[in-house]
């Protein structure tokens, strides 16, 4: 079986994941500290099958995506790499780059807001996975490195070159994937690249607090909010505009918005059923 097929394991046999699930919010941790969470090619595949998993549970509602240990996530199993990728074909190396790229879509695409709990090191494919998240709550410690021209790979990989400059702006997603140097905390703020920059270790609670919040919000609201802000971004306005009014045509038929005006004539606060 091609090492990029993925396990299609039942719940909680992933590799270097754990995951756990309370009141609507699913908490995916990173789970290989030794090694700094360092990506395998399995722990990839688990990590896209995994999120399409939670993608099918209408009770998930958002999602943290944390690392266990000292750092966030290090990035692809360099060992591995060197040892696997080297003696591969070019359309086995498409099929593993086309993997981890299925990662980036997972978290884009998924039906619920994700927000990225990062302390420490967030390199390489851990800083795209970071970058891939709705929100982002740094640590002070957090540092995003997108190395991958250090190591002699094209800073592009798994969309970085487009989702980096949607955030940052071009200039700055220029600097950073061209030199590859790491962006701490505090300039990570200052580039927006964070959403929010918490005490030292808090970050963790931060998203946790933050995926609640949303947790408990319109889920079908937020469902549409992303998808609308993914698909608009290379939309002309007339376009954009058309899907914003088909999509908010349908939310105004959606239990939720009859539950908005119930909710407001009787003056209390809405109970959402993500319907
Ligand atoms: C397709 C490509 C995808 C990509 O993601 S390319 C980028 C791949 N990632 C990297 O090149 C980063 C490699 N790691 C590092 O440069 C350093 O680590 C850090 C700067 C991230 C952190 O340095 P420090 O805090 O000093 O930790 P430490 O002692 O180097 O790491 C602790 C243990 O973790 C292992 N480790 C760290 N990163 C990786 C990795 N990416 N793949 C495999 N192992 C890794 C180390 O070797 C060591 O392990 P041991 O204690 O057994 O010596």
């Amino acid at each position: 079986m091609s090492p990029f097929a993925g396990s299609a394991r039942s719940t909680g046999a992933w590799q270097h994941i754990r995951v756990s699930r309370e009141d609507g919010v699913a908490t995916v941790t990173l789970a290989r500290p030794e090694k700094l969470n360092a990506l395998t090619f399995e722990a990839y595949a688990d990590l896209r099958d995994l999120l399409a998993e939670l993608s099918r549970e209408r009770s998930v509602r958002a999602l943290v995506l944390a690392g266990e240990g000292r750092g966030f996530c290090s990035g692809g199993d360099v060992e591995e790499i060197i040892g696997v990728t080297l003696g591969m074909d070019t359309a086995q190396l498409l099929d593993f780059n086309r993997m981890t790229g299925q990662v980036v879509r997972a978290i884009r695409e998924c039906p619920f807001p994700v927000v990225a709990a990062v302390h420490g090191v967030a390199a390489g494919a851990g800083a795209v996975l970071a970058l891939a998240a709705d929100f982002r709550i740094a640590d002070p410690s957090a540092r995003f490195a997108f190395l991958f021209t250090r190591v002699g790979l094209s800073g592009g990989d798994m969309g970085a070159a487009y989702l980096l400059p949607r955030v940052i702006g071009l200039g700055h997603a220029t600097r950073v994937l061209m030199l590859g140097d790491p962006v701490r905390a505090p300039e990570a703020e200052r580039l927006g690249l964070i959403s929010e920059l918490a005490e030292e270790g808090r970050a963790d609670e931060r998203a946790a607090a933050l995926a609640r919040r949303l947790a408990e919000g319109p889920a079908l609201a937020h469902a549409q909010t992303k998808a609308l802000l993914t698909a608009e971004l290379d939309m002309p306005l007339a376009a954009a505009v058309e899907l914003d009014a088909s999509t908010q045509a349908l939310l105004m038929n959606s239990a939720d918005y009859a539950e908005f005006h119930a909710a407001f004539t009787e003056k209390r606060p809405p109970k959402w059923q993500g319907k």
